[in-house]
């Protein structure tokens, strides 16, 4: 097993930066805010790891998405320690990675993730509003060019995401839904979209107008 981990840190969500690993595994990144987290990350993690062949699903949890407001935003440590009790399977670990390296770009952390963890095949994970919005993502053209992307349809945002700017842009490098399983394996640029799961749960209808956590 190999480990890296990065920039010691004497808190616990923080500490592992880079979850244990094997050369070889096929490793799924869902990048989140987790505020909260919720039932949907993991039965889409699990639907992840059953499509494309994944031996693991690293749960990334942001300091805060560029694109959203922070204001609302709970202690990361808090969020991680939510998400590793919701997580709740061995074969998915949480990490605060971005904390750790200073980052809260995708464009960093692929980059940071592909040159220390060459022997992983890594695949990106996100729901389709994040597909929606993908092109407003920094460098998002060098994130699709480094790592396969899987896209879990999300109701209803199915056709805004297929129709929007970057969807459009890498229609080419689409594989059929049937051809999931090979993803991993495919060289970048690459996308799947997932349309088998189908989940109304989020964070924003998990939280009070207050931004505090529903109990
Ligand atoms: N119900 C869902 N179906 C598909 N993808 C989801 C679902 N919930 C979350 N995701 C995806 O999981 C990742 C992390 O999501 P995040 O932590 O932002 O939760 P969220 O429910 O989208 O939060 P919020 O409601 O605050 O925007 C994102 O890529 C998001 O698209
Ligand atoms: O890198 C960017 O510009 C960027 C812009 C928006 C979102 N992201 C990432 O997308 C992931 C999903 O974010 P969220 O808030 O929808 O859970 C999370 O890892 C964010 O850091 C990244």
């Amino acid at each position: 097993m190999n480990s890296l981990k990065e920039a010691p840190s004497a808190s616990r969500p923080v500490a592992q930066a880079i979850p244990l690993y094997t050369n070889g595994m096929r490793v799924g990144l869902l990048g989140g805010s987790f505020n909260p987290p919720h039932r949907a990350h993991r039965d889409i993690s699990l639907f992840a790891i059953k499509r494309l062949n994944l031996d693991r699903v690293w749960w990334l949890v942001t300091p805060g998405n560029p694109l959203k407001d922070r204001g609302a935003l709970h202690d990361l440590g808090e969020r991680a320690e939510a998400a590793r009790q919701m997580a709740n399977d061995p074969r998915i670990d949480v990490s605060c990675l971005e904390a750790v390296i200073g980052t809260r770009y995708t464009v960093d952390t692929i980059t940071y993730l592909r040159r220390r963890t060459s022997g992983l095949r890594l695949v990106w994970i996100m729901g389709a509003d994040n597909l929606a919005q993908f092109h407003r993502w920094q460098s998002w053209q060098r994130i699709a060019a480094a790592v396969p992307i899987a896209v879990i349809d999300r109701p209803p945002q199915s056709f805004r995401a297929l129709s929007a700017p970057a969807a459009q842009a890498l229609a080419h490098y689409r594989i059929p839904e049937n051809q999931a399983g090979r993803l991993a394996d495919c060289a970048a640029p690459a996308w799947v979209f997932l349309t088998g799961m189908k989940s109304n749960l989020s964070s924003t209808g998990l939280r009070n107008p207050d931004g505090s956590w529903k109990k």
